[in-house]
């Protein structure tokens, strides 16, 4: 036995008791896998490396497939052939095994996976072991190698060698952009190419070794014939070393219709289970056959998928082929955005209740819309007129569960309808509030009165081709319009009605960094952020530039973010560091993407210096002059506003900001503008003054003094002073700390300074995600750096 096979058990055995008792419980028969921590599969990795030939396992004609008795539905779980804990050894290629893996990175394919458990426990009388796990679980190229059938791994369901069946592997592969491999399955990616061309390995190492089937996950909305490109080279290549497939073609399901249950069905019935009953011999004869012109399989399409499937579904997919759009959310999208707690409105809306909105009926401060301009937040509807958008940003809330698509092609409901019933949906979310301990009754009743609209739920409000009658709705019910776009649509912006506040997210300060955060559909993604920033400045109304600061990703190139700010002399520029809420199924992030407080001040200081320097250079393209505005400590935004816009001197010759809004005035102006189309009006027609507090460098941080703030209990206290390596030198009232104190604070950065070295360094992690060290700044996070 291989020396890594040896440690792959022994890792296995430290897990096993947790997996055993939550997968026992969960589905009976199926035992599953559980990841194995990080530490082993560290180590697994590191065996891995190393590439250890062991064996070279004989053709064996006595271990062949016998076929399996007949199908039978069967619900016991304590049939004999269930696996026991000490037989588990997980082998992918131990005989009587059926391993089912997926590469999912938002669920879907684990989803399918569980299913087919479900499928072929009800399926089959088992007599073979089924187990089920992600990719990343296995060191393939150890199991498609390196097994050595010495009889440890043979599960203990009294199996005659006589009896042995061929393992068969089931392959659940997602697509990711333009056909790569999802980062979950790069492991198996890396391995079968690794064993195609390495010169030790014999020709077809998994001739009458394992059997094969493989289902892929896609999208066609992406429109770039990506659909299903890895599920058909892992196809392919399994083909080429060997491995029996199970089918002809390749099965993809389609996110866009959401036919992959359909497409499930259709691989378990036509190439799953009549590939398990073939007899084995014959099944040897085709692969020789087959294996020899080993070329490119095909993609089933539609019409060959099966007739198992949900009439809604069926209405889709026909949809697709006749003129009549199709809906945008799918069943299945509809059900994972419902868990993630959006109220679904009609076929492609959402309303969600805010956190702020919630934080401020119970007076613990609202947003820093409230901070910068003056919404009431509890006032305040976060809504979606298109569920859909054309990127899959790093940072996105939706977890990537959202349809995508560059233009709108679905079904389109009617605005009135939307806006009708996005209010009342809101407003019974609210009732629903008046048991939460703390809300003030008060203000739980105002909020049954809808003032404010947020436009920038999820997806993109402004691909929704009715958006301007249903911002004139809005207005109507005097709900001001806070609309925000991604700036892949600039025709759109183009013809927008005006608006409270429209902004436009910069995500990025160069191209490339915009394809790595963004992940946009359109390849002129770049070209078209510009064209949308370029034409704000003639939209007469207050505009902002949003950017989300994702440290490690797009925090650097300062005077990229003010050329492309220049290009649309903005109003405001807000300024936000990323909020982690939670690792994200397909996002990369972990919580040190996550900005300080200062971090983002510092940020905004340089942006202001790269923008006077634009400016000073003069010509056409000069950008105005903007400054520092506003700050809502709270959640790490800062405002740089114009100040030919907003500031203006006070009586004393002190500067007096503008950034809030008069909202009553903005509907006026809006309604006349609606009468008379010729009636226009600007920016400085409805600000109003901004509080002390809301002002930047205010005692109060951005927190409204009418509510009463409660923190969170700090790993560190409030240190309000430091030296040069960043170790603090004062403590929260601002006293000096003793020698014994500085220290000790001394003594546990250098302790981190060894972990993570010294300055900051950004480390890209296995699966794309960036991690940003840096002790320097290990106590500082509550304070702004001035
Ligand atoms: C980051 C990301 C990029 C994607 N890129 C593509 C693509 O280029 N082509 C495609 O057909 N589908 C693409 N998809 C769609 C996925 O293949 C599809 O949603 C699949 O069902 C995801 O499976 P999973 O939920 O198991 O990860 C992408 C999905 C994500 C999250
Ligand atoms: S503006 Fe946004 S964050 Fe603020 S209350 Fe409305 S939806 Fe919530």
């Amino acid at each position: 036995m291989s020396s890594s096979h040896s440690h792959r058990q022994s890792s296995f055995l430290t897990t096993t008791a947790v997996s055993l008792t939550a997968i026992v419980a969960a589905t009976g028969v199926a035992w599953y896998w559980q990841k194995i921590k990080n530490q082993e599969s560290k180590e697994v990795k590191t065996a891995a490396k190393k590439r250890p030939i062991t064996t070279k396992r004989e053709t064996d004609t006595s271990n062949r497939q016998v076929p399996i008795r007949e199908i039978q539905t069967t619900n016991d779980d304590t049939n004999n052939n269930a696996i026991t804990e000490d037989s588990a050894r997980g082998r992918i290629l131990a005989p009587n095994t059926v391993t089912i893996v997926h590469g999912s990175v938002t669920g879907t394919c684990s989803k399918l996976a569980q299913d087919l458990v479900e499928a072929l426990k009800n399926e089959i009388h088992l007599d073979r072991t089924i187990q089920m796990g992600a990719l990343e679980e296995w060191d393939w190229w150890d199991e498609l190698l390196n097994y050595d059938d010495d009889g440890t791994s043979v599960n203990k369901s009294g199996a005659s060698s006589q009896q042995e069946k061929l393992p068969v592997l089931l392959v659940l592969l997602p697509t990711h952009h333009g056909g790569s491999w999802p980062p979950t399955a790069t492991c198996l990616e890396s391995a079968l190419q690794d064993l195609q061309n390495d010169w030790r390995i014999e020709k077809s190492p998994l001739k009458n070794k394992l059997q094969v089937a493989v289902m892929g996950m896609g999208c066609s909305d992406y429109g770039d014939d990506s659909v299903g490109k890895p599920a058909k080279e892992a196809f392919v290549t399994f083909k080429k070393l060997g491995a029996h497939v199970f089918g002809k073609k390749v099965r993809v399901g389609d996110d866009a219709t959401g036919n992959q249950d359909r497409v499930l069905q259709a691989w378990l019935h036509h190439d799953i289970l009549p590939g398990l009953i073939v007899d084995d011999d014959q099944d040897g004869e085709d692969d020789d056959k087959e294996n020899a012109n080993s070329s490119e399989p095909d993609v089933v399409d539609m019409e060959d998928m099966g007739t198992v499937m949900e009439s809604s579904q069926q209405e889709n997919e026909d949809s697709v082929k006749s003129s009549k759009p199709r809906e945008m959310v799918t069943a299945t999208q509809a059900k994972a955005l419902k868990k993630e707690g959006y109220k679904l409105i009609g076929t492609h809306s959402a309303v969600k209740l805010c956190r702020w909105t919630k934080h401020q009926l119970r007076g613990r401060g609202g947003c820093y819309k409230h901070t910068f301009y003056g919404i009431t937040s509890y006032q305040c509807m976060e809504a979606t007129p298109s569920l859909a958008c054309a990127n899959k940003c790093v940072f996105c809330w939706r977890h990537h569960k959202n349809p995508v698509g560059k233009e709108w092609k679905w079904k389109t409901d009617d605005p009135y309808f939307i806006v009708d019933e996005a209010v009342k949906t809101h407003v019974q979310m609210i009732k629903e509030t008046k048991g939460i301990p703390g809300v003030n009754m008060e203000r739980w009743r105002e909020a049954h009165t809808v003032r404010h609209c947020a436009l920038s739920l999820v997806g993109e409000p402004i691909m929704y081709p009715r958006i301007n009658e249903l911002l004139g709705d809005l207005h109507k019910r005097h709900i001001s319009s806070f609309l925000v776009t991604n700036g892949q649509h600039p025709k759109a912006i183009e013809s927008l009605i005006p608006v409270t506040q429209l902004y436009v997210s910069v995500d990025a300060p160069t191209p490339e960094s915009l394809v790595a955060i963004d992940r946009p559909l359109f390849s002129d993604a770049w070209e078209r952020l510009k064209e949308s920033l370029s034409l704000l400045k003639d939209k007469g109304q207050r505009t902002v530039a949003r950017l989300t600061v994702v440290k490690g990703w797009n925090s650097d190139e300062v005077e990229g973010y003010a050329k492309l700010i220049a290009l649309g002399k903005v109003s405001l520029i807000e300024i936000k560091g990323v909020t982690f809420c939670g690792k994200s199924d397909a996002s990369n992030l972990n919580m040190s993407n996550t900005p300080w407080h200062h971090e983002v001040v510092e940020l905004c200081r340089t942006l202001k210096m790269e923008l006077d320097r634009l400016r000073e250079r003069g010509g056409p393209d000069a950008p105005p002059e903007y400054d520092l505005a506003c700050e809502h400590k709270h959640s790490v935004s800062v405002l740089l506003a114009r100040v030919d816009q907003f500031a203006v001197d006070g009586p004393d010759g002190q500067r007096v900001w503008k950034t809030w809004i008069n909202y009553p005035k903005f509907q006026e102006l809006s309604a006349r503008h609606v009468e008379d189309p010729s009636f226009t009006f600007s920016v400085e027609d409805y600000t109003a003054e901004t509080p002390a507090w809301a002002l930047f460098g205010s005692e109060e941080e951005g927190f409204d003094p009418t509510d009463t703030r409660h923190r969170k209990k700090q790993k560190y206290p409030k240190y309000t002073q430091f030296d040069e390596r960043g170790i603090p030198t004062h403590d929260h009232n601002n006293q000096p700390l003793t020698e014994d104190e500085r220290q000790q604070l001394k003594a546990i950065m250098d302790e981190k300074i060894k972990q993570v070295g010294c300055g900051s360094t950004v480390t890209q992690l296995k699966g794309g995600e960036k991690l940003v060290e840096d002790a320097s700044l290990m106590f500082r996070g509550q304070v702004i750096v001035m």
